[in-house]
């Protein structure tokens, strides 16, 4: 064989291997399968790190995806300031002039008056009425306007439905089922929560929101009882049942988990549900999501903090002061592995040098800190519970309580709650923050009530100058705020001096350092 001809089949195979090669690659056939996360099974606390990796796991998708959302802001961003910059100049001032004429409260005035519609559209529509309650603060999500406002229509049923009993002990549910059963039908309940995308069948491919599937996340309990019992009540026509309740008890977590996939939107977020969304569960039960009840504001001031949807964002430092007076200083310091502090601005400064969060020149981020703190007694995590009171002057009468009592089967409720606390994993007393507070909460159901806010200034200050005359032991009493909230207000006597021992007591910068 000649020279030549040798050399052109070498060069005709080499093409020819090439070819194939970069075929294979694009089909990904050469590609290493990811492998899993292997551990011997003799491998001690192995479950235990299965958990922690498939929570790091979690953390990162959620990083990128909150990433991903900051970008496509950005990009939005970006766009709006260029089509401004196309716009003639002419109408830029047209819209700046408006702008300048419309006051910024209306705005949250409106939407307020309109939350207040729709669950007032919902009451009127619904023949039963669950009211939603988050169970760590049973009374304090429970509204007395709303309740009457059912109770006044002699046809329609009101019951009660004990969301989030994981979060609590149990003993501290058994009590407050109790507590509550004295008055109304109560039905213990935990929502299914986690949204499992990543295992679902298709996972990779981008999932429809509005079908995910939520049966494979976290078990719920009580839903089944639930559906039991509204099946008792439509047994001769169907019905529609309507969901009331202050933000973040779980309303739409509930339909979502009686639905088994995710029809509502839920997050912790406040406010997620701005209207009325009708969901049938099947041919004979139609449930009706409503916005969150709107809080009067002669509410304490935790209580206002802590059910209303929404607030002003640079308040974090006063909205965390209101929480920590209410909370077991001990317990405070087991949750959050900080020192013996003597006030909410001295332990929010521990807070923060104990996670780490420190402004330019080395100064503990206070704000950064408390908002932090502010999110997770807002989010669906931290366990806390207040405690049944041992008496409590009810607005709901006798002839009331025994009229709903009669029309629901109540043999079967207490069998399936007992059922329900029985499989639930609750957390133990030690784990969990005791919060003394427990009021009913004003709500205001007739939109002529809400009144425009005005631009107060920040509590923090004054409550910071009361911090220092209770002293160490966090004196306030929920009398106290009782009497703030029934309006009759006290005259304390502020002193402006520094307290004789107090430089005596501590000196932050040696005691500090
Ligand atoms: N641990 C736990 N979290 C729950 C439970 N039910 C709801 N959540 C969480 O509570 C948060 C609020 O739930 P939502 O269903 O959005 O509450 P909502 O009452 O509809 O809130 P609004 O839209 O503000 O009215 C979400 O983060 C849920 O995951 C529960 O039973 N247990």
């Amino acid at each position: 064989m000649s020279c030549s001809k040798r050399f052109k089949i070498q060069k005709k195979v080499r093409e020819h291997r090439r070819k194939v090669r970069k075929e294979a690659k694009k089909k990904g056939g050469n590609r290493k399968p990811k492998r899993d996360i292997t551990i011997p099974n003799d491998a001690p606390f192995k479950e235990d790190i299965l958990r922690e990796a498939e929570q790091r796991k979690q953390r990162r998708e959620e990083l990128r995806r909150q990433q991903k959302l900051e970008r496509q802001k950005e990009v939005a961003k970006k766009r709006k300031v260029e089509e401004k910059k196309d716009k003639p100049t002419e109408q830029k001032t047209e819209v700046k002039e408006k702008k300048k004429i419309k006051p910024k409260t209306p705005a949250v005035k409106n939407s307020t008056k309109s939350l207040c519609r729709e669950v007032n559209k919902v009451i009127e529509a619904a023949d039963v009425i669950l009211e939603v309650l988050d169970a760590r603060d049973p009374l304090g999500s429970r509204c007395v306007q709303a309740e009457q406002a059912v109770l006044q229509c002699p046809n329609k049923k009101l019951l009660l439905v004990l969301n989030k009993m994981d979060l609590v002990p149990r003993n501290n549910v058994e009590k407050w089922l109790q507590f509550l059963g004295n008055e109304l039908p109560v039905i213990a309940f935990k929502c299914s929560t986690q949204v499992q995308e990543k295992n679902l069948p298709g996972a990779g491919k981008r999932v429809n929101p509005a079908c995910v599937d939520l049966s494979r996340g976290t078990v719920s309990y009580g839903a089944s009882s639930l559906l039991k019992i509204l099946h008792s009540l439509c047994q001769t026509k169907a019905i529609k049942v309507g969901l009331i309740g202050f933000s973040n008890v779980g309303k739409s977590s509930l339909i979502n988990t009686l639905k088994q996939y995710k029809v509502c939107n839920v997050g912790s977020l406040r406010g997620t549900t701005r209207i009325m969304q009708d969901v049938n569960i099947d041919n004979r039960i139609k449930i009706l999501d409503s916005p969150s009840l709107v809080v009067s504001p002669d509410n304490p001031p935790a209580t206002l903090f802590m059910r209303s949807a929404f607030h002003r964002d640079d308040d974090h430092l006063a909205h965390a002061n209101k929480i920590l007076k209410h909370c077991e200083k001990q317990q405070i310091m087991l949750r959050y592995n900080v020192p013996d502090y003597r006030n909410s601005s001295e332990f929010l400064d521990l807070l923060a040098r104990r996670r780490g969060l420190y402004k330019k020149k080395g100064l503990p981020d206070v704000e950064a800190v408390a908002k932090i703190f502010l999110d997770e007694w807002m989010g669906a995590r931290l366990c806390y519970y207040t405690v049944p009171p041992a008496s409590c002057s009810s607005h709901i009468d006798a002839t009331q309580t025994s009229a709903m009592k009669k029309r629901v089967n109540c043999k079967l409720l207490d069998s399936e709650n007992k059922r329900s606390i029985k499989g639930v994993r609750n957390p133990s007393p030690s784990c969990s923050i005791p919060f003394h507070l427990s009021h009913i909460t004003n709500g205001i159901l007739d939109e002529n009530e809400i009144i425009e806010q005005k631009e107060e200034p920040s509590d923090l200050d004054n409550e910071e100058m009361e911090d220092k005359d209770i002293g160490e032991d966090q004196k306030e009493t929920p009398d106290a705020e009782e009497q703030s909230a029934s309006g009759k207000k006290t005259v304390k006597s502020v002193s402006f001096d520094k307290p004789a021992n107090m430089d005596e007591d501590y000196d932050f910068n040696a005691d500090f350092n």
